[in-house]
């Protein structure tokens, strides 16, 4: 367009007429603050990434489903001071109502699954691939927008729900070329926490709060930690006794601080038995450090972690049992996990091992002069018609056209000429093996 010709450099074609002193302000092509644009090739690493996101889905008997990026306020309001509804997108819009640009998937999904009602039988296994917003001060210069690939198993209460998101994570990262030597899945259960909090008589309306608080272990000093939970009124004793435990690196260990029949125990076993039967126990840790920012985890909770320790979690995930009746609706359990696009791009590009994303067309067709352009356009209508992708060329010389066929691995380049025409034919150049030759037309479409 005008604005973008403007924008690439100023005119200096004599023949175009510029007034002499206009004042021409060029327009911000930047997106804005903490956005992305996705240029062609951008776009084909998301495309690949996305693609992988979908097999995988696809591999497990996954629906996808969606939702629109625009979702009320209130669906995203909750205590326990999660970084998540502390930086909301959120405005009012025309009709005075609060809205958002959703942070995350999961309760749109909740809110789509109560809506479906008994419609929706259950276990439902629903994936989506969508964009999710923060407004944060720009003061951390962090992206506003991310899209994340959700999985959700909703209707399952036992651990082999959780069992089946771990693999797909899995597959996903044996599809992309990642090892377990690389990045691991660390794992845990908030039912961990749950059972030192009832140890120390600490009230139930507390845990939220307080597995908020110890997300932030590792990330914030530790007594940060200790202060905000003293604030939040967990005693001093109980503060000693969450970040012990917490420090506990083995199932076993657990097993000797908190008996062997709790539930926490007793579901992370099962998980690490149904592990072994997948065969992806090399994955996966316990690790009692583990519990996730978001407020309504109840269970098992993991996250993927680059080994080298130099980026932040790749994806993450855990069961929450009570989030639909937060909702007002019947409680339903269910467990998912998000995974972004950008921490595992990043991974890959550290690695050395982003795919190597060619542009590709079967044919480019190319009218030696403006008298064929009817003629080249017929030709490009019937190699459409039986599903050749073609670039159809104008206005270029033919040392760029040889020069743009090798750029975008053409297969063939079709060259319309006249003499060639009046016979019915075209010269046709086969890339590959730089063989040159007359053709007829109607042989263009028969398979060679
Ligand atoms: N929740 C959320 C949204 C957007 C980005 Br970027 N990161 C996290």
């Amino acid at each position: 367009t005008a604005t973008q010709d403007d924008a690439r450099q100023p005119k200096t074609d004599e023949d175009t007429a510029v007034p002499a002193a206009t004042e021409r302000s060029l327009i911000d092509v930047n997106p804005p603050r903490g956005t992305r644009d996705f240029p062609p090739e951008d776009m084909r690493l998301r495309n690949w990434l996305f693609r992988n996101f979908r097999e995988v889905s696809s591999l497990m008997s996954f629906e996808e489903v969606d939702f629109p990026v625009l979702e009320s306020e209130a669906l995203f309001i909750r205590k326990g001071g999660e970084e998540i509804t502390q930086q909301l997108y959120n405005f009012e819009d025309k009709g005075g109502r609060r809205v958002v640009l959703r942070p995350e998937i999961t309760p749109s999904l909740a809110r789509l699954v109560i809506k479906q009602g008994k419609s929706a039988s259950l276990p439902l296994k629903w994936f989506t691939i969508g964009q999710c917003w923060r407004y944060e001060r720009m003061t951390r210069g962090r992206r506003r927008e991310h899209y994340q690939w959700n999985m959700d198993i909703i209707g399952l209460p036992k651990v082999r729900a959780e069992a089946e998101l771990i693999h797909a994570i899995v597959l996903l990262f044996e599809r992309v070329g990642i090892t377990s030597s690389e990045v691991g899945i660390r794992i845990s259960s908030r039912k961990v926490l749950q059972a030192v909090l009832q140890m120390h008589s600490i009230p139930e309306h507390l845990f939220a709060e307080v597995c908020v608080i110890v997300d932030k272990l590792g990330k914030v000093t530790r007594e940060e930690i200790e202060k905000e939970l003293m604030i939040a009124g967990v005693s001093f004793e109980a503060v000693k006794g969450i970040i012990e435990v917490l420090s506990i690196k083995s199932l076993s260990k657990l097993e000797e601080v908190l008996g062997s029949e709790g539930e926490a125990v007793t579901d992370l076993k099962s998980l690490f038995l149904l592990a072994e039967h997948y065969g992806y126990s090399q994955w996966i840790n316990f690790d009692a450090s583990v519990v996730r920012g978001l407020a309504y985890y109840t269970g098992v909770v993991f996250e993927a972690f680059d080994k080298e320790g130099k980026l932040r979690a790749i994806c993450g995930g855990g069961r929450y049992d009570r989030l639909f009746s937060t909702f007002g609706s019947d409680n339903i359990p269910a467990c998912g996990f998000g995974f972004g696009d950008a921490v595992i791009l990043e991974l890959l590009k550290e690695k050395g091992i982003l795919p190597d994303l060619i542009r590709h067309v079967d044919d480019i067709v190319f009218p030696l002069d403006e008298e064929l352009e009817g003629p080249a356009s017929q030709i490009v209508s019937s190699l459409r018609q039986i599903g050749r992708s073609v670039d159809l060329i104008q206005d270029k010389r033919l040392k760029w056209v040889f020069k743009h066929a090798e750029r975008i691995n053409a297969d063939r380049l079709i060259l319309v000429g006249k003499s060639e025409w009046q016979s019915g034919a075209v010269r046709v150049k086969i890339l590959a093996t730089r063989e040159e030759r007359e053709v007829k037309v109607d042989e263009l479409t028969s398979p060679s």
